[in-house]
């Protein structure tokens, strides 16, 4: 079995509705995204997957969520359980990711997404 993983960073901001503490406030963070896929196979190239195309794909996602207010975002609009946080972002990455790479499935599959807040916090979305 192989793996591989591609990190990224955004910038955004966020509060936490509903949380007692500072967090509750609007803050910033420099977010860090980590995304990793596994597979039996390797191409012709040696790759399980072209790490070129997979920061392409997740950049582009990235990049919707990069110096804005999290909050603001659809998916995250509700608050509460909907908060954007570390998990639920990791969850909202992962989700927009197996759509992109469904054609490369069964032979290779999305594992993880992993959400840092700081480089000392952090959250994963993974999927059985
Ligand atoms: N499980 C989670 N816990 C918390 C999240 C989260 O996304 N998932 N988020 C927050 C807040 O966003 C907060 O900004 C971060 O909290 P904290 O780690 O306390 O922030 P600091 O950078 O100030 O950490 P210190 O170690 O206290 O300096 C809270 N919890
Ligand atoms: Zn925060």
């Amino acid at each position: 079995m192989f793996e591989i993983a591609v990190k990224t960073r955004f910038a955004a901001a966020h509060f936490l509705s509903g949380y007692k503490g500072p967090c509750a406030s609007l803050h910033g963070h420099t977010w860090q995204v980590e995304v990793t896929f596994k597979g039996q196979n390797l191409d012709h190239s040696g790759m399980l997957l072209d790490f070129k195309e997979v920061k392409e794909k997740v950049r582009n996602i990235v990049d919707e969520l990069d110096h804005v207010n999290l909050n603001d975002l659809t998916p995250f609009q509700k608050g509460g359980e909907d908060n954007p946080t570390a998990e639920n972002l990791a969850r909202y990455i992962y989700r927009r990711l197996k759509l992109e790479f469904s054609a490369h499935e069964p032979f290779v599959k999305i594992t993880a997404v992993r959400v840092w807040e700081s480089p000392d916090a952090s959250a994963s979305y993974l999927e059985e």
